[in-house]
């Protein structure tokens, strides 16, 4: 963003703060709007994130023909409608096919998804879509566990309701390997 347009932002959130019945001349919201312009490019960088960059050549040919999981990913992102964040966990899984990723690649990958402005549902099939392009593997399966502000502090205000969506492609499409990600994914954290 350049200054000019920087500057414009900063101050219709000035204006906004006014409106809602603020002082942003007292101490402590003098320096808020850029707080929070630097805070919302933060929370939306993901739509600048290369995912080729990101993978950073780690790809590689490893014989291995079985379940590969990566769960409790934590990941905060927001809610398009209402802009409130909604935050929980991501549980990823696939079994390779030429290739496996390095492991910390897929956080990052969940990170580019959910630093926008998203919907739940879109940002499982955007994590599951990617990586069954990037890897190639014989199948690709996603959950994501999460809380809706705007379903807690607003709204209809349902305090314990969380939200499960998935992903499967490939392989995750049949019945028993859709049962062993699930039943992975959820069995008890073990002690090791
Ligand atoms: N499917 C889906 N809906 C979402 C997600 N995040 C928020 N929503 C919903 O988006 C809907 C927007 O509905 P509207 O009726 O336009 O907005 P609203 O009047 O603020 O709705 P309430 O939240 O019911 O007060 C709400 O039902 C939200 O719960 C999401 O990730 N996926
Ligand atoms: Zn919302």
């Amino acid at each position: 963003m350049d200054d000019k347009t920087y500057d414009q932002h900063r101050q219709n959130f000035t204006k906004l703060l006014e409106d809602l019945g603020e002082k942003p001349s007292r101490d402590g919201l003098v320096k808020t709007p850029d707080r929070y312009l630097q805070s919302i490019q933060f929370l939306t960088s993901g739509y600048e994130e290369d995912i080729p960059t990101i993978l950073n050549d780690a790809l590689f040919d490893v014989e291995y023909q079985d379940m590969v999981i990566v769960r409790n990913i934590e990941f905060y992102s927001l809610c398009e409608h209402h802009v409130i964040p909604f935050y929980g966990q991501v549980h990823v899984g696939y079994i390779p096919g030429k290739r496996v990723v390095g492991l910390s690649k897929i956080p990052r990958l969940v990170d580019v998804f959910a630093r926008r402005l998203q919907v739940q549902e879109r940002m499982t099939n955007q994590i599951a879509a990617c990586l069954q392009e990037y890897l190639e593997p014989e199948g690709v399966g996603v959950v994501i566990d999460a809380y809706h502000l705007c379903m807690m502090m607003r709204g209809v205000e349902k305090q314990k309701s969380y939200t499960t969506t998935s992903s499967m492609h490939g392989c995750f499409r049949n019945v028993d390997t859709r049962q062993e990600f699930l039943k992975l994914i959820h069995s008890p954290r073990r002690d090791f």
